[in-house]
């Protein structure tokens, strides 16, 4: 059955909400089942169960019934735009939904036993996801008052001062000194404001010769994690003496087994590290975030590392972006009386990308969409090019002289041989899309980029076998390469040997091992994120898509140091820049 079939036992109210794509089969059958065990026949309270299972799918965390009239249909998320659906739909009036949901036997109220659901206020949730937020808040809470032995002044002074030939800038002092005097900091802010730096200096601040503290550098994926403790290893002011560094996914660092809730640590068995640091935390899921705190003990400090701007977790949850917009819950109680060092801090400069992408960055995290067009139209490194769905790539010099020179730059460094040069050259310029499929979408313009280069250099893409100057996406993790790596073919020899970008320096392996690699001429922007490219060039999905969206927008520019170049409609660029993702969670506002 296709994600937007209707299913055949869907009558009544469900089948209209089916036949819009407001819930899918999965939500559909999970909901019937659930009210089937629970005896529950209203099916005002079945459809808000429906719309709950959606919106985990979709990331929120729970379903705010006062406002689900504003959900939209998913029909689109693949391939455009939702035509031809009734969305003149029979909605509930919200009191009586209110009561009948809170009257089902399958629904507790917020202190009631375990249920399958929980209606707090208009939020309805599946009552782990409500267990997990609450646990959550509380870990949080607790840590606020942790006592960590106190940093003594040499240390304090060490890492008060910035790294060599970096400028003086106030926000990454505040966050040096919040690491170093409470228990839990979060570091927020845009790409190249910092944020690996300040980490080197809050190292450089904890290194001891005498007594080297375990330090966890954590990621949600295996290359965010390498490429943490490279750049981190590089920037460290006196090396990796005094420290014991060690690189983690979060899964591993927890120990968590495949496919289960099970993990090696937990408040079972504490993590034994003085220091955690998690990178990417944008990325975290509501689910591994409780994990990690119920792990992380009382004697360790945690620094959340992390771009709340950036799109969020594919699972459920934007913890990060919750904790950024209520600072309150990290309070912070200084242990060393040495005044207040606020637990969350932003770091605003950018010191990479150049500054009309830093101003169009922060024109679009405003919302302002009459300043974004503006720079738009008068910038010369970011531009908007009219893009429909239906023009070829030829009628783009710009993307075509993008693209030629990145792939020649790159097979040049093939034929020699050279895979450091080769992926350095493949991050000059990238084809970044937010759908997959269609003509908005990675598979089309993958296609598409590679068919024109294939004319324009002799035996490029051509056949199914490797060629030198290939590009590679690898998508899945294994011991030669972990998810999100990149790689080119290169010339070794009489040998095709795909040169794979690990932080650690380029490994050489041979392409048939790598089986789960696929083409790079695009990629999606989910799995941009975390990289950098001198220039880059969007694809705007149509309006009417729901990936059209504020943080997607933002974390596709923001992939850019010299280039932006945006193809596609100025109304969908006004639609993503006034629609800021929707995630609904109850952390840190359950008693706002
Ligand atoms: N205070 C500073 N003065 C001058 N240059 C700086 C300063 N802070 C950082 N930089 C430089 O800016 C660049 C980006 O810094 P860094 O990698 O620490 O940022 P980041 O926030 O971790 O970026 P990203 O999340 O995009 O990886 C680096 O080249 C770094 O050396």
């Amino acid at each position: 059955m296709s994600r937007h079939e209707v299913p055949v036992a869907a009558t009544g109210l469900l089948r209209r909400f089916a036949e819009a794509t407001l819930i899918a089969p999965v939500d559909f059958h999970l909901a019937r089942r659930m009210a089937a065990l629970c005896r529950e026949t209203d099916p005002r309270v079945e459809l808000a169960f429906a719309l709950t299972t959606r919106e985990l799918r979709l990331g929120s965390v729970c379903l705010d019934l006062s406002r689900a009239t504003d959900l939209a249909p998913e029909a689109g998320i693949e391939d455009g735009v939702a035509e031809g659906l009734d969305l003149d739909l029979p909605w509930p009036e919200l009191e009586g939904w209110l009561g009948a949901v809170a009257s089902s036997p399958a629904v507790a109220d917020e202190d009631g036993e375990s249920r399958p659901f929980r209606l707090v206020g208009t939020w309805l949730y599946l009552d782990r996801y409500w267990a997990e937020e609450r646990s959550v808040e509380a870990s949080l809470h607790r840590r606020s008052d942790l006592q960590l032995p106190p940093i003594d002044d040499a240390h304090l002074v060490r890492a008060a001062t910035p790294l060599m030939s970096r400028l003086p800038d106030a926000l990454q002092d505040a966050a040096v000194s919040a690491a170093l005097r409470n228990a839990t900091t979060v570091i927020t802010g845009g790409p190249g404001t910092g944020k690996t730096t300040t980490v080197a200096r809050i190292l450089g601040g904890l290194a001891d010769e005498d007594n080297p503290p375990l330090v966890a550098l954590a990621a949600p994926t295996g290359k965010a994690s390498t490429r943490l403790a490279s750049a981190v290893a590089e920037s460290l002011p006196q090396g990796q003496g005094g420290l014991r560094l060690r690189s983690y996914t979060l899964h591993k660092l927890l120990g968590v087994v495949p496919g289960r809730a099970q993990r090696i640590h937990g408040s079972h068995n504490l993590l034994p590290h003085d220091v955690v640091i998690v990178d990417e935390t944008s990325m975290v899921s509501l689910t591994m975030m409780s994990w990690l705190l119920e792990a992380v003990s009382g004697r360790t400090r945690l620094i959340l590392i992390g771009d709340p701007q950036q799109l969020a977790s594919v699972e459920a949850g934007a913890v990060l972006a919750d904790i950024a917009a209520s600072p309150g819950l990290i309070t912070s109680h200084p242990v060393d009386g040495s005044g207040a060092a606020d637990a969350v801090v932003e770091l605003r400069s950018n010191f990479r990308s150049n500054e009309e992408i830093t101003r169009l960055a922060t024109a679009i995290q405003r919302g302002d969409a009459n300043a974004v067009v503006g720079l738009l139209t008068a910038g010369e490194s970011c531009t908007l090019q009219d893009y429909t769905g239906r023009e070829p790539i030829t009628d783009y010099d710009v993307l075509l002289t993008d693209l030629h020179a990145t792939a020649a730059a790159v097979r040049a460094a093939a034929l020699e041989g050279d895979g450091g040069a080769a992926n350095a050259a493949l991050g000059r310029h990238r084809i970044l899309c937010a759908h997959r499929e269609g003509p908005f979408g990675v598979g089309h313009w993958a296609r598409t980029a590679r068919g024109w280069l294939s004319e324009q250099f002799e035996g490029y893409g051509l056949g199914a076998g490797a060629w030198p100057g290939q590009p590679l996406l690898i998508t899945r993790n294994s011991d030669t390469a972990a998810n999100g790596d990149t790689a080119v073919v290169v010339k070794r020899g009489d040998r095709l040997l795909a040169a794979v970008d690990r932080a650690q320096g380029t490994l050489l392996v041979d392409p048939v091992l790598l089986d789960d690699a696929t083409d790079l001429h695009a990629m999606t922007i989910h799995k941009s994120q975390g990289s950098q490219f001198d220039a880059v060039s969007v694809i705007l999905p149509p309006v009417g898509s729901p990936l059209l969206t504020r943080e997607l927008l933002y974390t596709a520019i923001t992939r850019a140091r010299t280039h932006v170049r945006l193809y596609g409609g100025e109304e969908a660029l006004r639609v993503a820049v006034t629609t800021p993702a929707r995630r609904a969670s109850g952390l840190g506002r359950r008693r706002a």
